[in-house]
């Protein structure tokens, strides 16, 4: 069917759904259960669903699931996935969450209709707090391998992940949220909030990977710098060192994250098998050496030292509110 004329025959051949593309249309006509004759003709769709024409249009255009604290919103109009961590308090990433993000994105990059992912956050004032500190403190051992396998997992596959991925980094991103949003191609930050690894602040040390990705962006000599003293970076410094690449105020993060992203109009082959060249090298280098980085993990999180020293974090994140 050619989009332009109605199927139904009512002479309306000029006022068209205006869809860029006609068999996403239809793709979404059959979600809402409309017999496929009916499509393209705005009059049709309007006296059928009693609904005004945005309104058809915005459930056309996106579809939107939530599970184990993340939610989905597919745009079919512009195959953009939001990808968003919703996961009160703070979207610590434990065991659960990670194996959550893992699955979902499997999901998203077997999805033909997706050119592209936002990743963000539905919480207010942070993006991520990183790793769930309480899945380190007094841990249980099988849980305690299990949780840095779904870790590398997760990363392995946001890292290496064929299609744009772009953060919006709509607050606090310390260590662990940091990685994430390192992992993106993009990087848009909100302004007042912070950045970085601060892994050293906690009586822990950041992985080779974590490390690989800071030197990679910050250069040797601030790495060394930021590292040893667990520096978080405000945004606007962020902006500086070239962790992010955009700070713009709260509310125009995403607006700003789909702007850079409509302009993305690179061939996909050419743009994924890049990234490829550039991140293979990373990746398989953890992939190649997972059981051993998880043995260090185990290693050092089991001293007492560490331990000593994430009890007493853990306590003065609560005491905060006394
Ligand atoms: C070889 C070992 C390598 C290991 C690598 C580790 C990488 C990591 O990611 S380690 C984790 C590093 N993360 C942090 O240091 C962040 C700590 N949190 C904060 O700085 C702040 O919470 C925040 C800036 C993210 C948010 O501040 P806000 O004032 O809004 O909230 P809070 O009152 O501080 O927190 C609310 C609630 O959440 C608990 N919490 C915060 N962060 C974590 C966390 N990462 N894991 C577990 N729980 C966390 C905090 O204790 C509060 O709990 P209660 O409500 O029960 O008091």
């Amino acid at each position: 069917m050619r989009a332009g004329t109605c199927a139904w025959n009512c002479g309306r051949g000029g006022s068209p759904l205006r869809y860029a593309n006609a068999e996403r249309s239809m793709a979404a006509l059959r979600t809402l259960r409309f017999p496929s004759c009916l499509a393209f003709c705005r009059k049709h769709v309007n006296s059928i669903t009693g609904r005004s024409f945005a309104k058809c249009q915005a459930r056309f255009l996106s579809s939107v699931t939530e599970r184990d604290g993340l939610q989905v919103s597919h745009n079919s109009n512009t195959g953009v996935v939001t990808l968003s961590m919703n996961k009160p308090p703070v979207n610590s990433l434990n065991l659960e969450f990670l194996q959550s993000m893992h699955k979902t994105l499997g999901e998203i990059q077997d999805d033909q209709d997706c050119r592209a992912v936002i990743l963000t956050s539905g919480l207010t004032n942070i993006f991520c707090a990183g790793l769930d500190i309480t899945e380190m403190y007094q841990p249980d051992d099988k849980r305690l391998r299990e949780f840095w396998t779904s870790l590398q997992d997760m990363w392995i596959r946001l890292y290496s992940f064929p299609k744009t991925t772009m953060a919006a980094i709509t607050g606090h991103s310390p260590a662990g949220g940091a990685l994430l949003a390192m992992s993106c191609d993009y990087r848009v930050m909100a302004e007042n909030f912070t950045i970085g690894l601060n892994e050293t602040k906690l009586g822990i040390v950041a992985p080779t990977w974590f490390i690989d990705l800071y030197v990679g962006i910050l250069g040797q000599r601030l790495s060394e710098l930021a590292l040893q003293t667990g520096k978080l970076f405000t945004s606007e410094e962020a902006l500086k060192v070239g962790l992010v690449d955009q700070v713009v105020p709260l509310n125009d993060v995403i607006p700003t994250v789909e702007k850079e992203l409509s302009e993305w109009k690179i061939p996909a082959l050419a743009r994924g098998m890049t990234k490829d060249v550039l991140r293979r090298i990373y990746w398989r280098k953890l992939q190649e050496t997972q059981d051993v980085d998880t043995e260090s993990f185990v290693f050092l999180i089991k001293q007492e030292k560490v331990q000593q020293t994430l009890g007493l974090y853990l306590q003065s994140l609560k005491n905060k509110k006394k």
